[in-house]
């Protein structure tokens, strides 16, 4: 199609829209991905007298984003860059790594770049998922208290049958477990998944949907919502910080003195001191949920070149920081995030620009065993949250944090 063409469909549907002929949103019925999008972007930028073309002017085709957005205009670019490459020992990834990272947030991939450079002056972090299940928790009226025991009790005794309704529903999901939690005469059954590379929402609720059937004639029980909130998705929750969400993740360092004195520019004890009065009694006194400095500042810029669902960034940070002078006077430091929500396939990872952002670390797609590519992901995430939480805490100990946010954030 020559330009001209194109330019014409695009005016076409634009009066067709006006016209009141066709809705904003069915314009892909009518023309291709990029057609319609530039009909949609035209109408938007004229009635709002916005000039949208540099969101008009994204990289791929609009086609490949059919599946993860509905009246799409174009696309926002966010600038990545990378911190690295990284040295980490973990149960799924192994070796060196440069990280991606997307953000506006000026001096944060240098201050993460710094804390790369110490782990390898460290000989690397150590990282391990130390658990791993994404939950939906759907909620049922009961009539009283009687009912709501029976209703916990069939589920007990019915493990299989439910185990087996969900399966029907995936090929790659695995029911782990159902946790009860009974409030009057409300049941929420909190549904735990081993969804293997898939960050697994959509897996999940639709294998639950099919588990709910089962309970609903089974039971006296009616399912009210298939999301209860016990879940929990999206939200500031105690139950993923305790309970873990998607995959709880760990990753440490031990830091020579010396590197903490001449990479850092202060000591173990400042680094140590810092943490127990701002992230543990700081955050204790804010009743945080995140005993940490900046993990989310990570995690968003992770999940947002990798291709995960970005209002997730609230589970993941959901993170313990510790640090420890060790008997021989070294940092031992460390990150724990309960609830790091993750995937390699599925949602935004097939994306373009955010499926090459995978292949830098190498884990694009199914791993091999299936599982194994999210690990590694959330391994090299928290790896990144190691050094984003150790340059952090020490420019706080050096008094460096305003001025490099000076020279380097504005
Ligand atoms: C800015 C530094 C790193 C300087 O730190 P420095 O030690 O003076 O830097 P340097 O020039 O000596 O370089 C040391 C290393 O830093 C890296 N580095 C240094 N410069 C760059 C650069 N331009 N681009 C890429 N990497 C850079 C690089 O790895 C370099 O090693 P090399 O590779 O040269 O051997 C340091 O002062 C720092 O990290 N400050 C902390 C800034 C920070 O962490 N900001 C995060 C955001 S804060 C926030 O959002 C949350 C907050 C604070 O509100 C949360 C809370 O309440 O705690
Ligand atoms: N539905 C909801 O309530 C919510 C949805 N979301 C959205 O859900 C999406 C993520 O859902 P998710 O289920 O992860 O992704 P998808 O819905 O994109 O499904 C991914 C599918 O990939 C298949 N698959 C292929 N290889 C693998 C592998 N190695 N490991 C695991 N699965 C594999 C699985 O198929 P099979 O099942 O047949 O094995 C899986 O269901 C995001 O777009 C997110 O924004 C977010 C929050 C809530």
């Amino acid at each position: 199609m020559t330009d001209a063409e194109t330019d014409a469909n695009v005016a076409a549907l634009v009066t067709r829209v006006k016209d009141g002929e066709l809705r904003l949103h069915e314009l892909e019925q009518h023309a291709d991905a990029d057609t319609a999008t530039a009909a949609r972007r035209a109408l938007v930028s004229e009635e709002t007298d916005a000039s949208l073309e540099t969101i008009g002017s994204y990289g791929f085709p609009a086609a490949t984003a059919e599946p993860n957005i509905e009246n799409m205009i174009g696309a926002v670019q966010v600038p990545i860059g990378v911190v690295g490459p990284v040295s980490l020992s973990g149960g799924a990834f192994e070796g060196e790594s440069y990280l991606p990272l997307a953000t506006t947030e000026g001096a944060l991939l240098a201050s993460v770049n710094r804390g790369c450079s110490v782990i390898n002056r460290s000989g690397g972090a150590n990282a391990r998922v130390t658990k791993s299940g994404m939950t939906r928790a759907p909620v049922f009226r009961v009539r009283d208290v009687v009912e709501a025991e029976a209703l916990v009790s069939w589920v007990r005794d019915n493990n299989k049958a439910l185990v087996d309704a969900a399966a029907e529903t995936t090929n790659h999901g695995e029911l782990l477990d159902v946790t009860p939690y009974v409030v009057g005469n409300n049941v929420y059954l909190r549904f735990r998944y081993d969804t293997k590379d898939a960050m697994g929402m959509n897996m999940v609720t639709i294998a639950t949907k099919a588990a709910c059937d089962i309970i609903e004639n089974e039971t006296d029980a009616s399912l009210v919502a298939l999301s209860g909130n016990m879940c929990s998705d999206k939200k500031p929750a105690a139950v993923n910080a305790v309970e873990g969400r998607g995959r709880s993740v760990t990753a440490d360092v031990t830091i020579p003195r010396s590197v903490v004195e001449n990479s850092l520019h202060t000591t173990p004890e400042a680094i140590a001191e810092i943490n127990t009065r701002k992230n543990l009694i700081g955050s204790a006194k804010a009743a945080s949920l995140g005993f940490n400095a900046h993990v989310a500042n990570v995690v968003a810029a992770m999940f947002l070149a990798t291709g995960q669902d970005e209002a997730q960034v609230v589970e993941g940070a959901n993170a313990i920081t510790t640090a420890d002078v060790t008997a021989d006077g070294d940092l031992y430091f460390s990150v724990s995030i309960a609830s790091l929500e993750v995937g390699t396939v599925g949602g935004g990872t097939k994306l373009p620009t955010q499926a090459e952002a995978l292949d830098i670390l190498g884990v694009r797609g199914g791993g091999d065993p299936a599982g194994t590519n999210a690990d590694a992901l959330a391994e090299c995430i928290a790896t990144g949250a190691v050094a984003g939480e150790l340059s952090l805490l020490a420019a706080l100990g050096s008094r460096h944090l305003s001025s490099a946010h000076e020279s380097l954030g504005r």
